[in-house]
């Protein structure tokens, strides 16, 4: 497979090596202030970029029919926007805020516990995450997405940073080091507290994880999630 980098930082090297391993060639490395894209020469194309620059990427790509993985968090206000224009010109799109095997079993966990607790009005929920100093945006993508499968399961109605409130779920965002990240969700109530965690020791989940949905999305039109790729339901 003939796959262009959006983005070559951490994570655009992490794949790099990644694809590599798994027998695919890197076309294009497009990083900022990029010129004359070739985008005849890309089966699809991977964007860890920024969150400003990704909406560009992704619609350059659309727009000459090339599917796209994206994994940049922070740009998710344009996300319809990128749906319809996906549509329109019959490509593939997957966007995931996390592309880890191990994040994504932890969203179905999440859901799963926000279900039963949300019988439970004696617990309270709040939510942290950690990472890297260089981190662009706050609260993470994965902490948006955790936030979002307890809304949906609960009479949480919304998530804010450092907030109180009866239906609002309080997320802490922490920036310390090299912290690849870290999420964690506690229910506590006056006698005892129920926390899940989940650690990423480096950034090869995320990348493994973009390269495998690279592979699916292959010779498939619309718009789809790693819940489709991984089969997960
Ligand atoms: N969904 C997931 O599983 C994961 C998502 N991320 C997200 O991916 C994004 C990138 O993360 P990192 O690689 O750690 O950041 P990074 O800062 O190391 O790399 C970002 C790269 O994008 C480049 N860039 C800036 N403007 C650009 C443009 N117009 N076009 C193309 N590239 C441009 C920068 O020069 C830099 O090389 C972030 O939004 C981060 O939150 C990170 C890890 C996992
Ligand atoms: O910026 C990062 O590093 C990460 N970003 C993603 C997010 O915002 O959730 C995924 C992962 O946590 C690492």
């Amino acid at each position: 497979m003939r796959i262009a980098l959006f983005g070559y930082g951490k994570m655009g090297k992490m794949i790099e090596e990644i694809a590599q391993k798994r027998g695919h060639e890197i076309v294009a490395k497009v990083d900022v202030g990029a010129e004359d894209i070739d985008y005849a020469s890309m089966d699809v194309a991977i964007d860890f970029s920024t969150p400003d620059s990704a909406f560009e990427n992704i619609t350059g790509c659309f727009e000459h029919g090339v599917p796209v993985i994206c994994g940049t968090t922070g740009w998710l206000d344009q996300y319809n926007e990128a749906v319809d224009l996906c549509n329109a010109n019959k490509s593939a799109f997957i966007y995931a805020s996390n592309f880890s095997l191990g994040v994504n079993i932890f969203f179905e966990l999440n859901a799963h516990l926000a279900k039963m607790m949300s019988k439970l009005n004696k617990y309270k929920v709040s939510m942290e995450e950690i990472h890297h100093t260089q981190k662009l945006d706050a609260p993470s993508g994965t902490a948006i997405t955790l936030a979002e499968g307890i809304i949906n399961n609960t009479a949480y109605t919304s998530w804010q940073l450092e907030a109180s409130g009866e239906k609002i779920i309080p997320i802490t965002s922490k920036r310390e080091g090299m912290v690849p990240g870290t999420h964690s969700i506690c229910y506590e109530s006056s006698v005892d507290s129920i926390e899940i965690k989940h650690t990423a020791h480096n950034r090869e989940g995320f990348a493994l994880g973009a390269v495998i949905a690279a592979e699916w999305i292959q010779g498939k039109t619309g718009v789809f999630s790693m819940k489709d790729v991984l089969n997960l339901s």
